[in-house]
């Protein structure tokens, strides 16, 4: 790069967290990350950490969210013994999920997507029918329970469906490290590819890995994890009407405010395509486990709280709420659909009239509409949507504010991390856009 702007003195990310994204390179901390054979470092303590922390922190919520007290950080009600965690049933109702959604991603599509350009200038071709998957999981279930499958017993699955998703989420991850043994060179992932094998097994070595079309990383993203949370969503509402006669108010709300959220994401599929974690990181346990139960599992949580804490919500407080998710929405879908608009086409008439400055590169920024009130106006409409999902189950328990909190320290976390990239890529030109945009996600606080 012929300008790289040199910022003073960062603050360094936190050190647990430093495991989530490329290793920091202390003699030039926004040049390029490192990626080069064993230095003799230390095995990653916050990747080892994580490893651990993760599935426990998902158990603790699962066995929480259904004790009395429903208390985030007290102990857990008690710790489940391996018969409990344990059901070939489980295992096989997983594998049988994921055996369906990769035959639903395998139909035709209605359009096949190139993605962004690769290390050796090829392109990869992706398809596009996540939404179809969605309709089609629909009329399946639908048939499914109108033919008496139980679909409300799955709530009393959680515990050992979680726990055979984190055991494929492992075994499938030690499967990419392998196959990321005999990949080319310019297939692996800029971070994930240090020598320390914890590490890398962490953050995962290949940037897409695949056998023949079939892209696991982007069929993870977006299909297992996704439906199946709205899945869960819908047993434990179903559930619900069987426990009480009817769905509470709060119930729906959640139930429809993540439906509308996991459809967006599928009828707006392509746009994965642009994210970090298709275009920047490798695929490994953080993304696996995350995408396959740590999505499914946490994320339901507040329909799992609703469940076993019932929350009386009138229509005044519950239209009030349903505005903050449609601000929240609109925010996130505005700002998503301006950004991919400009980057498809900067002269279409719904972006050509915004301001932007232009970047070495050739690429421009965006620095008013959406782009111009913070540097990162999506973040903020999701927080705002998350805010919206826990509000239904009241304010006395600080449970179901969990994906809140998580979401946070994650957005914060992963802006802090696309700013070093962008800095890297666009040099002066991103250091003008934050003097002119100098909030990152929320207008004049951070
Ligand atoms: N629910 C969940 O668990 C999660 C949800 N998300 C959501 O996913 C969505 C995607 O997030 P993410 O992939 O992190 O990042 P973004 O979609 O925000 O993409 C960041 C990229 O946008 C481009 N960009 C930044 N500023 C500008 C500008 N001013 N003008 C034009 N382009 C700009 C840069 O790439 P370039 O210039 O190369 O185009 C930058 O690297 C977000 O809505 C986020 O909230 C993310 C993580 C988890
Ligand atoms: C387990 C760890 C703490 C972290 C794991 C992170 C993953 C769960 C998330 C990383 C990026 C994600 C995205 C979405 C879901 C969560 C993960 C996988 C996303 C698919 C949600 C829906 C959105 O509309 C989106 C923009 C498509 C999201 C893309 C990023």
């Amino acid at each position: 790069m012929s300008e790289r702007f040199q910022p003073p003195a960062q603050r360094r990310p936190w050190p647990l967290l430093r495991a989530l994204g490329p290793r920091w390179n202390s003699e030039d901390p926004w040049g390029e990350p490192e990626s080069g054979p064993p230095d003799g470092s230390p095995p990653s303590p916050g990747a080892a950490a994580l490893m651990l922390l993760l599935p426990v922190t998902m158990f603790h919520l699962l066995l929480v969210a259904r004790s009395g007290p429903a208390r985030l950080l007290g102990p857990p009600p008690y710790l489940p013994g391996l018969e409990e965690l344990w059901s070939p049933w489980a295992l096989l109702l997983c594998l049988t999920w994921l055996g369906l959604q990769a035959a639903l991603y395998l139909l035709p599509a209605r359009k096949v997507a190139e993605g962004q350009e690769l290390k050796d200038k090829s392109r990869l071709r992706y398809p596009i029918n996540g939404f179809q998957a969605l309709v089609l999981t629909a009329l399946l279930v639908g048939l499914g329970v109108s033919a008496g499958l139980p679909l409300s017993a799955l709530p009393e699955m959680l515990l050992p469906l979680a726990f055979a998703a984190t055991l494929t989420a492992f075994i499938f991850s030690l499967l990419l490290y392998l196959k990321a043994l005999v990949a080319p060179a310019s297939a692996l992932a800029p971070g994930g590819n240090s020598g320390n094998l914890i590490y890398d097994f962490f953050l995962g070595r290949e940037l897409n890995p695949r056998i023949c079309s079939f892209d696991f990383k982007y069929f993870c993203e977006l299909r297992p994890g996704l439906i199946g949370w709205v899945l869960i969503n819908l047993a434990l509402l179903m559930q619900e009407a069987e426990l009480r006669g009817s769905p509470s108010l709060a119930m729906w709300l959640v139930n429809g405010f993540q439906l509308l959220y996991v459809a967006d994401a599928l009828w707006y599929e392509e746009a994965v395509l642009t994210t970090m974690d298709i275009i920047h990181d490798g695929f490994g346990f953080m993304l696996a486990f995350g995408d396959l139960a740590w999505v499914p599992f946490t994320y339901s949580l507040q329909a799992q709280f609703l469940l076993y804490h019932p929350q009386p919500l009138g229509w005044p407080l519950a239209s009030f709420i349903c505005l903050i998710n449609a601000v929240g929405y609109y925010i996130f879908r505005g700002a998503n659909s301006q950004k991919n608009t400009f980057r498809k086409n900067p002269s279409d008439p719904r972006v050509a009239d915004l301001e932007t400055i232009s970047t070495a590169t050739g690429r421009r920024l965006l620095v008013s509409g959406w782009w111009g009130m913070v540097r990162h106006p999506n973040y903020l409409g999701d927080l705002i949507m998350a805010l919206a999902w826990s509000l239904p189950c009241g304010v006395f328990h600080l449970l179901p504010y969990f994906y809140f909190l998580y979401f946070t320290a994650l957005l914060v976390h992963r802006e802090d991390r696309d700013e070093r990239q962008c800095l890297q890529k666009y040099g002066l030109a991103w250091h003008e856009y934050c003097q002119r945009v100098p909030y990152r996600i929320v207008p004049y606080v951070y």
